[in-house]
C-alpha cells in the first residue's frame, strides 16, 4: 500500500475484543487488517478492548506516584547494576534526542523477575535478572500491582504480536523465537514534572523512535505526547484516553519489515501545569534473535544485530549522551 500524500495523519482506534474472543472470526480478520494498515501508515494506533481493569491501572499509577514522592537520596539507591532495565533513573539521566538538554523525566524499570543465578541472567546480565523494589513501600503498594500489571500487559502484548504475525506474509509463527523463553520486556514508570518555561532544547522525552518491537503505553490525562507527521513535519498530539493503550511500532519491526512498518518519531513535553505520569511497556523480545529482514534481503545499513546488541546500543547512546551533557555542564 502506498500512503496517499494528501491523507490526513490518523491514529486509528482499534478494538481487539473480538479477536481475543475468537481469533478466527470475520471481526478478527478485520482487526488484523486494521492493525497492519496502522503499522504501515503512521506506526501508531489506539488499542481498546484489551481487558485490563481500570482498578489495576489505577493501582500502578498510585504505585508510581508513591515511589516518585520518596526523597531523591532514597530513590538513587535503587539501582541494580549491571542490569540496565531495572530500578531508578533520576531526571536528566537520558537524552533520547541528540543536541538537546537531557530529558526532564525520572523513571523506574520493572521487568520479568528472573533469579540472578539463572542461566539466562548469567548470559545476559545487563537485560535479564531480578526486580528491585523500594523497602520503604509495602509490597501491596508497589511490588504486587506492578508485577501483576506486567503480567497482564505482557499477555496483551503477546496478542498484539500474534495479530501482527497474521498481518504479515511470513507465517503465523514468524515471532516464535522472539517470544520464546521469557522474552525481555520492560514496564517503565515515568514521571514528568510540569515544564513551566518553554525552551525548545528542553523536552520531557526528546524526539525518538522506540527500541523494541512494539510499545503499549498508558498515559494519564496531562497530555504532552506528540507524534511526528513525516509528510508535513508537524507534531500531532496524542490525546489522552483512559480506556486506550497507545500502541506503536518500534525499531525491531521496522528492521524486520525494512520500514514497511513505521517506527515513528515521537516526543513528550509536559506543557500542563501538573505532574504527568505515564506507563510505557516495551516488548523487546528474546535477546539472541537476529534483526534481519524477514524477506531475506539485505538489511538496511548492511548490518544485522541481535535484539540484545541493538538494545545495548540504544541504551548506550541515549544514556551516554546525557552523561556527556552532565559532565560538561
Ligand atoms: O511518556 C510517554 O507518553 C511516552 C514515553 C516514551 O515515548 C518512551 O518512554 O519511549
Ligand atoms: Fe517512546
Amino acid at each position: 500500500m502506498t500512503v496517499d500524500k494528501a491523507s490526513p495523519f490518523v491514529i486509528p482506534t482499534i478494538d481487539i475484543s473480538a479477536y481475543l474472543k475468537d481469533p478466527g472470526s470475520p471481526e478478527a480478520k478485520k482487526i488484523i487488517e486494521d492493525v497492519r494498515n496502522a503499522c504501515m501508515n503512521t506506526g501508531f494506533f489506539s488499542l481498546v478492548g484489551h481487558g485490563i481493569s481500570k482498578e489495576l491501572q489505577e493501582r500502578v499509577f498510585n504505585a508510581s506516584k508513591a515511589f516518585f514522592a520518596l526523597p531523591l537520596e532514597e530513590k538513587r539507591k535503587l539501582k541494580a547494576p549491571p542490569l540496565l532495565n531495572r530500578g531508578y533513573e533520576q531526571i536528566g539521566s537520558q537524552a533520547l534526542q541528540e543536541d538537546t538538554k537531557p530529558d526532564m523525566k525520572e523513571g523506574y524499570y520493572i521487568g520479568m523477575h528472573i533469579s540472578n543465578d539463572d542461566i539466562q541472567a548469567k548470559l545476559h546480565p545487563e537485560m535479564v535478572g531480578e526486580n528491585i523494589f523500594p523497602p520503604q513501600l509495602p509490597a501491596e503498594v508497589m511490588k504486587e500491582p506492578t508485577e501483576q500489571y506486567y503480567k497482564e500487559v505482557f499477555k496483551v502484548g503477546c496478542k498484539v504480536m500474534e495479530i501482527l504475525a497474521k498481518g504479515l506474509p511470513y507465517g503465523d509463527d514468524i515471532f516464535k523465537e522472539f517470544l520464546a523463553d521469557n522474552p525481555i520486556c520492560s514496564l517503565r514508570l515515568l514521571h514528568y514534572p510540569p515544564q513551566v518555561e518553554s525552551d525548545e532544547k528542553q523536552l520531557g522525552a526528546g524526539a525518538h523512535t522506540d527500541f523494541g518491537a512494539v510499545t503499549l503505553l498508558l498515559q494519564d490525562d496531562a497530555g504532552g505526547l506528540e507524534v511526528l507527521n513525516n509528510q508535513t513535519g508537524d507534531w500531532i498530539p496524542v490525546e489522552p484516553d483512559a480506556d486506550a493503550y497507545v500502541v506503536n511500532v518500534g525499531d525491531m519491526l521496522a528492521m524486520w519489515t525494512k520500514n514497511i512498518y513505521k517506527s515513528n518519531t515521537h516526543r513528550v513535553i509536559n506543557k500542563s501545569t501538573k505532574d504527568r505520569y505515564s506507563l510505557p511497556f516495551f516488548f523487546d523480545g528474546a535477546p539472541d534473535v537476529k534483526l534481519a529482514p524477514f524477506d531475506d534481503s539485505e538489511p538496511v545499513g548492511g548490518r544485522v544485530l541481535t535484539v540484545e546488541q541493538h538494545m545495548l546500543e540504544r541504551f548506550g547512546t541515549t544514556y551516554g549522551r546525557a552523561k556527556v551533557e552532565v559532565a560538561g555542564a
